[in-house]
């Protein structure tokens, strides 16, 4: 049994799965109790600009006076929100250790009680002592449990305490140095109450790791590990797109639990091999080779899109990931040069031109099309629709049809959305084939990094042509 406690020592296996060891239990009152935590920027890996935002939270909470005197307001609310196990509570811990604050981490179904009342004095003693033991850090993990849309259901027990909670948040005072750190895995689901400015009106998006973040996080859960030399990160990086850092740090984990199981004083790479298995067999029942051909059409898909957009000069690609994120296969984020209320017809139909990129990509390399394209199809058929019926930019003329008419007129409609959709898909199959050297150049460096941002584009674009 000692050898095995001993083996268990030397692997670094976490009694807990939260960075227990690097926590400091201050107080134990029942109902509000916090830690300092020593966690820091550094034991989060990636999400990097996550943390340049974050860094100004941190410098705020430290030099309060310096932010006052220029009349800047305090940040009071922020939200993290993405799916689940990508570090949003480590976040938040880091921010309590780089400032030093008290850190009250807490869930909101805590504060949901069955009796009227119990969760708003939970709320009103939480507020107070953390405004007492001041600079602190309220975290509120699935803040969706207290602050979902209150019309949805109503619960007289809810309501109470999602009142208090704002009731607490614009009573504070400018000087309270308390600041509130939400996390949700669906934003859509919030009370607008809560979201709006002054309250929670910081909004971060902390998405799945990309590639070479999956490699860091690895880097981390295993940096006290003794690793066998054949262990190769990059190559397990490379295995587990679509992973979580809670899946990874599990993995790290797992692998060391069959080491030292199997009785060996190293991890190798079977170890982790098992562990992924174990991982993703828990996950989903897709084999790899599954995954890998998802990740291939993806790929050429997101890079369709790109590269249209580039070619008709469209609003500038900000970042393109293969990464799913919710029931999007990728996506492509396109931010306008600036705020636009009017759009001309040749803008209509290049943004049908772009949506179509996913689709034509796809069916060129690999002859059919997937269930991916299906919200840049909705997305279509609705500008189409609109100009035919609502901006007149058919050759049905200046009209606008409205649902009465529309009965009337439907064959006649659906010709002019049609022949608009045809001819925008054709156009955009031509720019495909005219740079098919590109599109497989685009698409496997998403293939291989799984984010492209707009710079990455113009390199690969520039290597294309000398
Ligand atoms: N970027 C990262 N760097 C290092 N470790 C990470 C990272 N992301 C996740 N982890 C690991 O995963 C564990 C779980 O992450 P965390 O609890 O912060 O996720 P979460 O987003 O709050 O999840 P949930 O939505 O389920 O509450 C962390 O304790 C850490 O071990
Ligand atoms: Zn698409």
């Amino acid at each position: 049994m000692k050898a095995f406690k001993n083996l268990i020592k030397r692997f670094k296996i976490p009694v807990f799965a939260f960075n227990q060891s690097k926590m400091e239990k201050d107080s134990t009152s029942e109902d509000a109790s916090f830690t300092k935590p020593k966690t820091t920027f550094q034991d989060v890996a990636g999400l990097d600009e996550v943390k340049e935002e974050l860094v100004e939270v941190v410098d705020f909470i430290k030099n309060p006076d310096k932010y006052r005197k220029m009349g800047a307001k305090v940040p009071k609310g922020i939200l993290f929100y993405g799916p689940p196990g990508t570090g949003k509570t480590l976040l938040a811990a880091s921010v309590a250790g780089e400032s030093n604050s008290a850190f009250f981490n807490t869930t909101g179904s805590e504060f949901v009680e069955k009796y009227v009342g119990v969760g708003a004095k939970r709320v009103r003693t939480l507020f107070e002592k953390a405004r007492k033991e001041a600079p602190s850090i309220i975290f509120i993990d699935e803040i969706d449990a207290i602050g979902a849309k209150r019309h949805l259901e109503s619960n007289n027990e809810k309501d109470q305490t999602l009142n208090q909670l704002l009731v607490e948040m614009d009573g504070f005072n400018k000087d309270s140095n308390v600041i509130i750190i939400g996390a949700t895995n669906r934003l859509d689901l919030l009370d607008e109450a809560l979201t709006r400015p002054g309250r929670f009106d910081r909004h971060i998006y902390i998405g799945n790791p990309n590639y070479s973040t999956r490699y860091e996080i690895l880097k981390v859960h295993t940096k006290d590990k003794p690793l066998s030399s054949e262990v190769d990160l990059e190559e397990i990086a490379r295995k587990t797109h679509g992973l979580s850092g809670a899946h990874l740090a599990n993995i790290a984990n797992e692998s060391a639990i069959i080491a030292v199981r199997e009785g060996c004083s190293q991890i190798n790479k079977v170890h982790f091999d098992k562990a992924i298995e174990r991982i993703v067999a828990g996950l989903e029942s897709k084999n790899s080779k599954l995954i890998e051909k998802e990740k291939r059409i993806v790929s050429y898909h997101e890079a369709g899109h790109a590269l249209v957009s580039n070619t008709l000069n469209t609003d500038p690609i900000q970042k393109i990931s293969i990464i799913p994120r919710g029931q999007a296969l990728g996506y492509v984020l396109q931010l306008p040069d600036e705020d636009r209320y009017i759009y001309t017809k040749e803008d209509l139909m290049n943004k049908i031109k772009v949506l179509f990129g996913g689709k034509a990509a796809e069916d060129l390399i690999f002859n059919h099309t997937s269930t991916g394209a299906k919200d840049d199809l909705n997305k279509i058929t609705q500008i189409a629709t609109q100009m035919v019926c609502e901006y007149g930019m058919s050759s049905l003329g200046n009209m606008t049809i409205d649902s009465n008419f529309k009965a009337f007129m439907i064959d006649k409609i659906q010709k002019e959305i049609n022949s608009i959709m045809n001819q925008c898909y054709d156009e955009v199959v031509q720019i495909l084939k005219d740079q098919i050297e590109e599109l497989h150049m685009v698409s496997n460096y998403l293939y291989e990094h799984e984010t492209l941002t707009n710079d990455d584009l113009c390199k690969i674009l520039k290597r294309a042509l000398s």
